[in-house]
């Protein structure tokens, strides 16, 4: 994995990299309390779907190993554990891999305690389990790497098809985002892990990323990682993205819009970055293929549609101001001088959702790390092949 890393953990030590102090710097958190986690995801310091699980996960692991819990029995331990779960599930509420980490936390715990023969084995099973959240998300992410590439590639060259895109050595170009990649997730990322992979496979011609306004994590997260590893890449503001699909020229040919999610409901409606819909519409009035990446932890079952999913608001200074290093006369940034200015009128007032939802619809294929999953005849995401346990859980659940 390369250096940049949103997360450093070892046992008892949480490292989270302040992403809001990127491009421009590059300095860690040491987050040793649930508290601080809260902080910092709500913040921003640490965002992304799944890095917003690993942080919360384990920055309880974290409480847990440091804190002395004499005289605790399991009943408490438990009960402190599902406490703080329960308080770090509202840190940010649109995406769902915190929830679904929790839940599946709160299961483990629950089961420990049945057997458990102190509080210190709920607490090292606890410890363990999340753990285990972070050394899969990185599994996960290299699976949806190599899915996403595969998939793309067969789609854009079909073999049979003697009409490649034109482009030397059969690459493909895609536009993404928002930020999902290594600073969204345990390192590799979704959408932009697919991006990663289509380079090292050679299959990339250019990739695409939007400045995505308000928090820029585009500029600022997105484009950092594409030049820190020297892929062939183009900043553009999101509100030139119709523009550069109309511009169907030999370099600016793009084959996919690429994104991530962050939830996904049961019909394939998808929540991610605000922004996200717009440029779904924009591909289908291109003839663009509109591929998400979501690892099955960004899959809420329990949700039927997208009209069901919470949508985040957030402050109106988002908007309405922007922050940043001073640039001199020479070009160079003197990051000892931090600038906030104020863009808008002050006293406006502002709509700030921080997602929109993307309808099934004006989705080609979800890539997840099973694998991908396209539209049924019925026109609907069919989630019953890559999670069967999961799929039989919400029927027996729903009654239907
Ligand atoms: C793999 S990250 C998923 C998702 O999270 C981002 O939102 P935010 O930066 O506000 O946490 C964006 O919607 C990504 O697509």
């Amino acid at each position: 994995m390369n250096g940049l890393q949103a997360v450093k953990y070892t046992r008892g030590t949480l490292l989270v990299l302040d992403q809001l102090r990127l491009p421009h710097e590059f300095e860690y958190d040491n987050i040793q309390t649930s508290e601080e986690a809260f902080e910092t995801i709500r913040s921003m310091r640490v965002r992304g779907a799944p890095a917003i699980a690993i942080v919360a996960t384990l920055a309880l692991a974290v409480e847990l190993d440091n804190q002395n819990f004499s005289g605790a029995t399991v009943l408490s331990q438990q009960e402190y554990i599902t406490k703080k779960l329960d308080y770090l599930k509202g840190s940010r509420p649109t995406a769902v891999d915190l929830t679904n980490a929790i839940s599946l936390l709160k299961q483990i715990v629950a089961d420990a305690g049945r057997s458990a023969m102190g509080a210190d084995t709920i607490r090292e099973t606890y410890i363990q389990a999340a753990e285990k959240i972070l050394r899969d998300d990185l599994t996960t992410n290299l699976a949806i790497g190599r899915y996403g590439a595969e998939y793309l590639h067969r789609q854009i060259f079909p073999v049979s098809s003697d009409v490649a895109l034109e482009s030397n050595g059969r690459k493909l170009s895609v536009l993404t985002h928002c930020n999902t990649g290594a600073l969204a997730t345990s390192g590799h990322g979704t959408a932009l892990g697919i991006i990663r992979t289509l380079h090292k496979m050679n299959y990339l011609e250019h990739a695409f990323c939007t400045e995505t306004r308000p928090y820029n994590q585009g500029s600022r997260l997105t484009a950092f990682e594409l030049v820190y590893e020297h892929i062939p890449s183009t900043l553009i503001a999101d509100s030139m993205a119709g523009a550069l699909f109309a511009q169907r020229t030999k370099e600016k040919t793009i084959a996919a819009i690429i994104v991530g999610a962050d939830r996904v409901a049961r019909n394939g409606d998808t929540a991610n970055k605000i922004g996200t819909y717009t440029l779904a519409v924009l591909a289908k009035h291109h003839g663009i293929m509109f591929i998400v990446a979501a690892p099955t932890t960004s899959i809420d079952l329990e949700t039927a549609s997208g009209e069901d999913i919470e949508i985040e608001f957030r402050p109106g200074q988002e908007l309405t101001q922007i922050s940043g290093v001073v640039v001199e006369g020479d070009g160079t940034i003197d990051k000892s001088k931090k600038v906030r200015v104020a863009t808008a009128e002050q006293t406006i007032d502002v709509w700030n959702p921080a997602f929109d939802v993307t309808p099934h619809e004006l989705i080609d294929a979800i890539i997840t790390e099973k694998g991908e999953v396209v539209r049924s005849e019925l026109g609907t995401f069919d989630f019953q092949t890559i999670m069967p346990e999961r799929w039989a859980e919400q029927v027996e659940k729903r009654g239907h």
